[in-house]
């Protein structure tokens, strides 16, 4: 692990260490979180371990919540709450118990009857929650988005959110430092989604694992925050802990005006100024990985296989297995090619589509949805698409594309303009792609039956997916007249977005009015699962004996592990019937014979052994670990690991070890397919067969061992550490003010803040909101 950094620093490393409370020998460091933001998805086990342990919200001030995966986004012109408003019981019952939450915890909350409601990574920066500087940190992946702003931000899972609700730290270890460079002009037709697309396709999607990726060069400078968002969003999907883009006047304009951010001019904008200035890579600075690109070397990209680093310029064909080396990438191009119902040598703009989806935390913001009314203005979509739609990402974000006329523009040429929420980027919602459907989507995963059950996603920007609409099949947005002009000038940047007008009605307020105090009735009982019901203790790991079952694939990602439909559960039991569910099962609820655990003697695997690299990518959701102990595997042993899956699997007294020694791996998984038991002694850190024999040696650091074999709580240890957290807080205070208070008025008070309606600005610009209403 890299240790503290002497000469030159990185923008990564100034933030990082802006935020270190403790720092242990063993480079294990408790960091400061300034920034929360939560939905209903990842929170519910969360908040049920803080009140199964008694504990309450550290900071209400610096958290933000809304609901957003599981929401309808059909017109809410009737809505009333939202008991009555969503009609899948298992997704009301997770927005019912984060609106029981929000008001048990007094946290501000957009809630569906609130036009701030939106997706969570649209919203933070929206509202200028999300600041230069910051750690920011959510239940989900995408948090990366926000690094965009020169923040540290990234995804973790639900025992990391209580630990954040509860002590407003994590526990984390240095990550290392990688810099993706992008000089020159982009070509006519070429977004930023093409750049991020074309960097997974050179990196793969665990080029970045370990690593926070610092985008950089003149190609991104010249990029509006709008379209820095969307390359931070999509480095989860290159496997980074997180995206930082440094802070200039392009961040520094956009936040003007934001209600969260600091009043403009005043001393507190100045000061905050000139630390974001500071937050800049030094000269000489020092990257583990550097990677250059030339950004005229990427045209307009679109995706054809499974996985975010299957991508091809449009006017490329679908490659075979032949035009890969590896024998593993072979299998995978296979494997995705049947999937997705594709032959290799297919020219992309010859891929008939069934339904277009504009939309998702990577492109719906009014930049996005500007561009693709550009395109489709005065135009029809093609007569045999079953569905075009536009999500936008935020109510606030709609109303602004309203005002603009935008909806017109997308409803004349027949698209559904729908309410704000995650809609099809992942169908936890009526959104879905049915069997078979073929959708070109402007999300950020392409994995199978990400947006329904075996449904065929294309990944492309906002321009080619509204080309693709009108054209029916994949398309180059280039042969349209008059594409350039829908793509924003790269000299414009940052000076076209204004801040969404803020709130308009009193009643949009709603959600708030309903802020409680926390009292005993408002504790739940705990629920006895395989997983710990909350972190306050787990079983200790010291040595595991088993049957271990083999798996060969790379990257195999958290939605495959357990799908969306299993998120929905305000429970961390009873997910193993979840768990590889599209490999497990056939189509018709029948066991799939071949797959690997439902075979003798693996139906009792109490381990995985994973020869694929970048095991549980993807998706923060610690279902999937939760999953896997309900089936009855407690230890993961891989080549390599996505990190929030790591970090989640530790956090339920699992073990997943890297073996870096792939003889050895090889060793292991021998045992494995021969269904013989393997004994992983942690203790010893050694592998071994039946009869006692090393199979491998492994390190397993420090303070994660100790933890794992006492069995510890890390909120319980991390409580300990409260003199230095109050002592940073202070800090904090003194040298940070406007990150107290969520930066709403008052400096002096702690407490979830309650926004003002505020008149609509006739300049289209927010103003802030006067008054604090309540505390
Ligand atoms: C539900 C949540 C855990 C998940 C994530 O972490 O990414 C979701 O947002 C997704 O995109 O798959
Ligand atoms: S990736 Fe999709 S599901 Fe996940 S937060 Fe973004 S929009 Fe929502």
């Amino acid at each position: 692990m890299p240790s503290a950094v002497r000469g030159p620093r990185t923008l990564y490393d100034k933030v990082f260490e802006d935020h270190i409370v403790n720092e242990q020998d063993d480079g294990t460091i408790l960091i400061y979180i300034d920034r929360h933001l939560v939905h209903e998805v990842t929170s519910p086990q969360a908040f049920e371990g803080l009140r199964n342990a008694g504990r309450k919200v550290r900071r209400p001030d610096c958290t933000l919540a809304t609901t957003d995966h599981n929401v309808p986004t059909t017109p809410r012109t009737n809505f009333k709450n939202v008991s009555q408003f969503v009609e899948e019981d298992d997704s009301r019952l997770q927005c019912e118990t984060l609106e029981d939450n929000v008001k048990a915890f007094k946290l501000t909350y957009f809630g569906l009857g609130d036009k701030r409601q939106g997706i969570v990574h649209i919203i933070g920066p929206e509202q200028g929650f999300t600041l230069p500087g910051t750690t920011v940190v959510c239940g989900d992946s995408h948090t990366s988005t926000h690094g965009a702003f020169g923040a540290l931000a990234f995804g973790i899972g639900t025992s990391e959110v209580e630990h954040v609700l509860a002590t407003q730290t994590l526990l984390t270890r240095r990550s290392k430092n990688m810099r993706v460079q992008v000089d020159g002009e982009l070509a006519p037709g070429v977004s930023s989604k093409d750049i991020i697309l074309y960097v997974i396709g050179q990196i793969g999607t665990a080029g970045g694992t370990g690593h926070v990726i610092e985008f950089c060069g003149s190609a991104i400078r010249s990029l509006s925050m709008e379209a820095r968002m969307s390359i931070c969003n999509m480095s989860i999907e290159g496997g980074a802990r997180a995206g930082m883009v440094a802070p200039d006047d392009i961040t520094f304009e956009y936040l003007k005006e934001r209600p969260l951010a600091p009043k403009v001019d005043s001393a507190e904008w100045r000061k905050a100024v000139k630390y974001w200035e500071s937050l800049r890579s030094d000269d000489g600075a020092k990257y583990d990985v550097d990677v250059q690109i030339d950004a005229k070397d990427i045209a307009p990209t679109v995706s054809w296989g499974t996985s975010p680093q299957d991508v091809a310029p449009i006017t490329g064909v679908v490659p075979g297995p032949d035009d890969f080396d590896d024998e593993n990438k072979k299998q995978a191009c296979a494997r995705s090619l049947e999937y997705m119902g594709l032959e290799a040598g297919t020219k992309l703009t010859d891929i008939v589509l069934d339904k277009v989806f504009i939309g998702s935390c990577t492109n719906a913001r009014i930049e996005d949805l500007r561009t693709a009314a550009h395109i489709v203005k005065g135009k029809k979509i093609a007569p045999a698409l079953k569905r075009a739609m536009i999500v936008p990402g935020s109510g606030l974000v709609k109303r602004m594309a309203e005002r603009e006329g935008l909806d017109k523009v997308f409803t004349e040429a027949g698209f559904e303009w729908r309410e704000a929420g995650c809609s099809m980027c992942l169908g936890m919602n009526p959104d879905i792609l049915s069997p078979g459907e073929r959708c070109a989507s402007t999300s950020n995963r392409n994995f199978e039956g990400r947006q329904g059950a075996g449904g065929r996603t294309h990944l492309m920007s906002p321009a080619m997916a509204a080309a693709a609409a009108l054209v029916g099949r994949l398309a180059d947005v280039r042969n349209l007249t008059g594409y350039e002009q829908a793509l924003p000038s790269s000299k414009k940047a940052g000076q076209d977005i204004q801040p969404p007008p803020q709130v308009e009605d009193p009643e949009s307020d709603a959600d708030l009015d309903n802020i409680m105090d926390l009292d005993e009735s408002s504790q739940g009982n705990s629920v006895k699962t395989g997983a710990p019901s909350s972190s306050a203790g787990m079983p200790p790991f010291t040595q595991l004996k088993g049957i271990a079952a083999p798996m060969t694939r790379n990257n195999i990602d958290t939605d495959a592990i357990i799908p969306k439909q299993f998120l929905k559960t305000i429970q961390r039991a009873g997910l193993s019937k979840g768990l590889f569910h599209a490999w497990r099962f056939n189509t018709d609820g029948s066991l799939n014979p071949d797959f690997v655990l439902n075979k003798e003697p693996y139906t009792k695997s109490k381990i995985l052994v994973v020869t694929g690299d970048n095991f549980g990518c993807g998706s923060s959701r610690e279902h999937a670990p939760w999953a896997l102990l309900d089936f009855g595997i407690k230890c993961v042993l891989a080549p390599s690991f996505g990190d929030i899956f790591f970090n989640n699997t530790l956090k339920n007294g699992m073990l997943p070890q890297v073996i870096e020694d792939h003889a050895a791996l090889q060793k292991i998984a021998d045992e494995a397919k021969a269904g013989r038991e393997i004994e992983v002694d942690l203790e010893a850190q050694v592998v071994k067969d039946a009869q006692g024999n090393v199979l491998a040696e492994f390190k397993c650091d420090e303070f994660r061992r100790n933890c794992l074999v006492k069995g510890l709580d890390d909120i319980g240890l991390t409580m300990q550490m409260e003199e230095r957290i109050t002592k940073f807080e202070k800090r904090r205070t003194e040298e940070t003010p406007w990150l107290d208070g969520s930066g709403y008025l008052s400096r002096h008070r702690r407490g979830p803040v309650k926004v003002d309606a505020a008149p609509v600005p006739s300049t289209n610009r927010g103003e802030e909101v006067k008054e604090p209403l309540e505390w």
